[in-house]
């Protein structure tokens, strides 16, 4: 393209020059920005683990460090409320029960004497030590110890770079009643995660004699700058009491002090909730998502019996109180499309964890610091503050946020409907993927909010994982889809 900007006497003309490099096309760029999230697949890992079951392949998906999954009549071998729970050896010392690692191979040297490659375990099961723990992706065996021991609690160490601010918030009538929807920005993602406070005192007019704090957020009620009026302020939420056409009273930036503290009430409930498309949105019955989100706005939407200051009456009720944050992290983190990938590996027999790990991500890819700032600017789990009742099974969940710092004076379970309904009547069967239920146990809706009980095959393999693979605080069910 030289010849164009040259005269005709061969010189480099200026203009010219100038002209081609305005007009000239653009090359594309060498590399894209974008970076995928997902893994790429593998086909020959996969088709090696689709074609082949737990005791016929050789990948390391197949160990496991949880005896029940691989040996089923070994089921409660890892239950966790036993976790904590200490033996006696003969010397009379107290020991700690300690986490199994099992393989389904024999060494090689074995194998090969037997002459077969895939023969079960022939030497013991290695033990996990004290010192030298068998940690999962996410250090599964350091987190379970902290909670099965509360002598050495983990060492809160904050992300202090993270800063969320509440950009908007409106009120939001569930079937569970009134709550307070607000939604985030951060400095670490670009995604909109939301808090949906339960909270309706705040919109009560009279003056109990007993009132909780108000759960309200700092960044959404300070003033963002000096020519913001006040009913830009009522536009993104930082208003108080009710609004309505005739009556918007715009809230005060919150004082620095932390929430007072009152005895009697206790400490609100919280929910960490991760993004579900296919449990929340569409139902699906393959997990309890939309179970538990529902269940989690119930529960904290319960009015709260309190000690009366009154002589005449022991106790009074006071409106619910709590927040769930709902944080955007479908898949435990994966995303949806590596999610929809799991699901078919799960049809082909891996259960969910296995899944996951097939597909190049860790078993759960999930953060908590965005979700600890967030509650930090509600004015919840700081040291001084107000500490939080966490409604989780989850051990992980537990141990990252206290990491970040949160106080949680409580860990609140969360026992699946269909569990706590065969907890109730033991002799009734569920129905399986094939067959209808015995007991009409659910309501149409039932993943949506004020739905029933999710059930099925699919939620009790995923149930039974959570505990046995991720080890969720939760009491094993005797499977139900086998006969009583
Ligand atoms: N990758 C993957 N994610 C799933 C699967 N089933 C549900 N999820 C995701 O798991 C997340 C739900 O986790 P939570 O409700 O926070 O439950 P949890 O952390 O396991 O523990 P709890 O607090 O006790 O409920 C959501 O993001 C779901 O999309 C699955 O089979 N595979």
């Amino acid at each position: 393209m030289d010849f164009l900007t040259r005269t005709d006497d061969g010189h480099i003309d200026p203009d010219l020059a100038l002209l081609e490099a305005l007009t000239a096309p653009t090359l594309p760029p060498l590399k894209s920005s974008l970076r995928r999230r997902d893994a790429e697949l593998d086909p020959l890992l996969l088709a090696a683990a689709a074609s082949s079951g737990p005791n016929a392949t050789r990948n390391h998906y197949h160990h496991d460090f949880f005896p029940g999954v691989a040996l089923p009549k070994a089921e409660g071998a890892w239950d966790w409320t036993k976790f904590g729970a200490e033996a006696e050896d003969a010397g009379g010392r107290q020991q700690r029960k300690r986490l199994t690692y099992v393989s389904k191979q024999g060494p090689r040297s074995q194998k090969k004497e037997n002459g077969k490659e895939n023969a079960g375990p022939s030497t013991p099961p290695l033990q996990a030590t004290e010192n030298k723990p068998l940690p999962d992706k996410r250090g599964r065996a350091a987190s379970l110890r902290s909670i099965a021991t509360p002598a050495a609690p983990p060492q809160p160490t904050p992300s202090r770079d993270v800063e969320v601010t509440c950009m908007a918030r409106t009120r939001i009538p569930t079937p569970h009643g009134i709550a307070f929807l607000h939604l985030y920005h951060n400095n670490r993602d670009n995604k909109e995660h939301l808090a949906l406070v339960v909270d309706p005192a705040q919109l009560s007019e009279d003056s109990s004699p007993i009132s909780a704090p108000p759960i309200r957020s700092r960044s959404l009620d300070a003033v963002w700058n000096d020519s913001e009026t006040e009913m830009e302020r009522i536009i993104r939420g930082a208003y108080v009491g009710r609004l309505t056409p005739t009556k918007h009273v715009a809230s005060t930036p919150s004082p620095p002090d932390p929430a007072r503290v009152i005895d009697s009430v206790p400490p609100p409930l919280i929910r960490i909730h991760s993004e579900c498309f296919t449990g929340e949105t569409i139902g699906s019955q393959r997990c309890d998502c939309g179970e538990q989100l529902d269940e989690a706005i119930r529960l904290m939407a319960q009015p709260i019996e309190v000690r009366s200051p009154s002589a005449l009456e022991s106790s009074t009720r006071i409106p619910g109180r709590g927040v769930v944050v709902y944080m955007r992290q479908e898949g435990r983190g994966i995303g949806l499309l590596s999610k929809i990938r799991a699901y078919n590996l799960q049809d082909l027999g891996h259960d969910t964890v296995s899944a996951n790990l097939m597909l190049g991500h860790q078993a759960d890819e999930r953060g908590y610091e965005v979700a600890t700032a967030i509650l930090r600017d509600l004015n919840l789990g700081s040291p001084n503050g107000e500490g939080v009742r966490l409604l989780t099974n989850n051990p992980d969940k537990v141990h990252a946020m206290e990491k970040e710092g949160l106080r949680i004076v409580e860990r609140v379970p969360m026992v699946p409907r269909s569990w706590q309904m065969r907890a109730q009547h033991p002799d009734v069967r569920i129905a399986g993927a094939d067959s209808e239920p015995e007991v009409e146990e659910r309501k149409a809706g039932a993943t949506l909010i004020k739905g029933d009980a999710v059930q099925g095959a699919d939620l009790e393999k995923y149930l039974r994982t959570k505990v046995l693979r991720m080890g969720h605080m939760l009491e094993l069910m005797p499977d139900a889809s086998s006969p009583a």
